[in-house]
């Protein structure tokens, strides 16, 4: 059994680093985390989940097991921070069977591409395609507004003969902004912003925008009405809800006002709303009128998933296999306060790293806690069992995968963001532990490359990081106190725990490792 279980055991193959032969056994935990993390990056980059999802063949269009004709009849439209590289590489694909197109994408985003040397996620030039960058600091703004009402006006001037193709991704909903009159953007945006400042969630805001909005909830569906309509969705919400990601343009949803009067209640913001708005909520019946057919017809759009957190974790986990680790993908759905989720963490790494068998409180705790952070029992009994095999099958390590969009309650002015803010956390928890010599080591980063309004998408810490800041004169509680995550890491050893890709162009919220050696390694 031992020789057995040996032969399973990672051999230290040659990997390629920066143009080096390096053994896994030699390249450190660190270097691996970055490693697999650029792998859940590099599986949702847009073009290569539109390529993925596409096939042509001649005249002849493969969509998610549905053939579409191209008699040089599509049209493209598509709203969110990831279209830009997914429309050049639709436009790549489609040829001149592509008539024209218009997208809404984030205000300087063609620019700083461009700076990032990502050409391929610019379009040809003399494309086709209207780029119209708009929503300023993921507000929906008067150019994005102008981008919504040139994407309704080509929708609507399609014929029966046309297919139009959807590009939807995350920051959708800001980027086709058309209230439903005599609502003014003005108003519209006010009402989003005071739910979100009142920690509203992203199901809650867009059931709001839904009802608020011409194009939302099936909207653009019915304006394009009689073409056909396929829309390719990179979600960057948790579960993939397509009536939710951007609000839902192609996906016919019934507004039902008491479900939007309730939560704007929540909130407390039913008393103050504009009289406009009280004015569209109190509206019986459907926000356009449409013939049975027309409404068959929009609630028949094609909606595919294209590329989601659960997709990026599956490809980190494949690479974490190619650098010699074990992987275990906990959940894609990881969500609830930073505190409660680095506690959790802690907890798994107690689990994991006990010498003897795993304490039976410290797995009731692990489930106890699991429901609030979104994770679901039977996920946490998987991988807890992986992860006790991961003790004893002789695995050099354990890689511990899991996303999705824990949130922060904001108490200071500092610099930050989640995921800096719960590696710190995580960090601290393990601070103390008896733990084996060469880890755990923790990784927690946005897909986008951006977490908050800082230049680093997360970073990398250990049960190390306490001593390490006392050493250095870094106060850990104040940081904390004042969300000063950014500066920080910045600070702490000249800021190399700080995970840097730049801007990836993508986004499928965030990704979270744990990366636990076994005691004999
Ligand atoms: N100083 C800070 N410390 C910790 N978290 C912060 C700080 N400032 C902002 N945040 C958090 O960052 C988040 C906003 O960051 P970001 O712009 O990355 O949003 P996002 O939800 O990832 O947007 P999108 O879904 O469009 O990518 C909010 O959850 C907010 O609470
Ligand atoms: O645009 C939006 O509504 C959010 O990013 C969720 O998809």
């Amino acid at each position: 059994m031992a020789r057995f279980l040996s032969l399973l055991r990672p051999q230290p193959f040659l990997a390629f680093t920066g143009g080096r032969k390096t053994s896994f056994c030699r390249m450190s935990l660190d270097v691996r985390a970055r490693e697999v993390f650029a792998a859940a990056v590099e599986a949702v980059q847009p073009d290569t989940v539109v390529r993925h999802s596409i096939q042509r063949k001649d005249d002849s269009l493969l969509i998610d097991g549905h053939t579409f004709t191209l008699r040089h009849n599509l049209h493209l439209v598509g709203f969110g921070k990831a279209v830009l590289g997914m429309a050049a590489e639709a436009e790549r694909i489609m040829g001149d069977h592509l008539q024209r197109g218009v997208i809404s994408v984030p205000h300087g985003i063609q620019k700083t591409l461009l700076q990032h040397g990502k050409d391929q996620m610019l379009l040809k030039d003399k494309s086709c395609i209207r780029v119209m960058e708009g929503a300023k600091h993921n507000l929906p703004d008067a150019d994005a507004q102008k981008a919504a009402e040139s994407i309704k006006q080509l929708a609507s001037e399609l014929t029966e003969k046309d297919l139009l193709l959807v590009l939807i991704s995350g920051g959708g909903s800001a980027l086709l902004p058309a209230p439903v009159p005599p609502i003014s953007l003005q108003e519209k945006q006010d009402v989003t912003r005071r739910l979100a400042a009142a920690g509203a969630t992203i199901q809650e805001l867009n059931t709001v925008r839904r009802a608020l909005s011409l194009l939302k909830g099936g909207g653009l569906a019915h304006y394009a009405y009689p073409a056909k309509v396929v829309a390719l969705i990179l979600s960057d919400v948790i579960g993939d809800p397509l009536d939710l990601i951007a609000s839902g343009p192609t996906v016919q949803s019934e507004v039902r006002h008491e479900e939007v009067l309730s939560v704007l209640e929540r909130y407390n913001l039913s008393t103050s709303l504009p009289a406009s708005v009280k004015d569209v909520l109190g509206r019986a019946g459907p926000r356009w009128e449409q013939s049975k057919e027309q409404s068959d017809r929009a609630a028949h759009a094609l909606n595919v998933v294209i590329g989601s957190n659960s997709v990026a974790l599956r490809c980190a986990g494949r690479r974490a296999r190619e650098l010699g680790l074990r992987p275990v993908v906990l959940s894609p759905g990881v969500c609830g306060d930073v505190r409660s989720v680095s506690r959790l963490y802690g907890l798994l790494t107690r689990y994991a790293c006990s010498r003897d068998e795993p304490p039976p409180e410290v797995a009731a705790e692990v489930l106890k806690l699991g429901p609030e952070v979104g994770v679901q029992s039977w996920d946490l009994c998987r991988t807890m069992k992986v992860l006790s095999e991961g003790r004893t099958e002789g695995w050099g390590a354990t890689c511990l995968l899991a996303g999705g969009e824990p949130t922060v309650e904001l108490t200071g002015k500092g610099r930050g963001g989640r995921n800096q803010e719960l590696a710190l956390r995580v960090g601290l928890e393990l601070r103390g532990m008896e733990l084996p010599p060469n880890g755990p080591l923790f990784l927690s980063g946005g897909t986008d490359g951006q977490d908050g309004p800082t230049e680093a998408a997360g970073a990398v810490t250990d049960g190390g990081l306490w001593e390490e800041a006392k050493a250095q004169g870094l106060d850990v509680d104040g940081c904390l106190t004042n969300n000063d995550s950014f500066t920080f890491f910045s600070h702490l050893s000249s800021g190399e725990r700080l995970l840097l890709p730049g801007l990836t162009g993508t986004n499928v919220m965030d990704v979270h490792m744990l990366i636990i050696p076994s005691h004999e390694h």
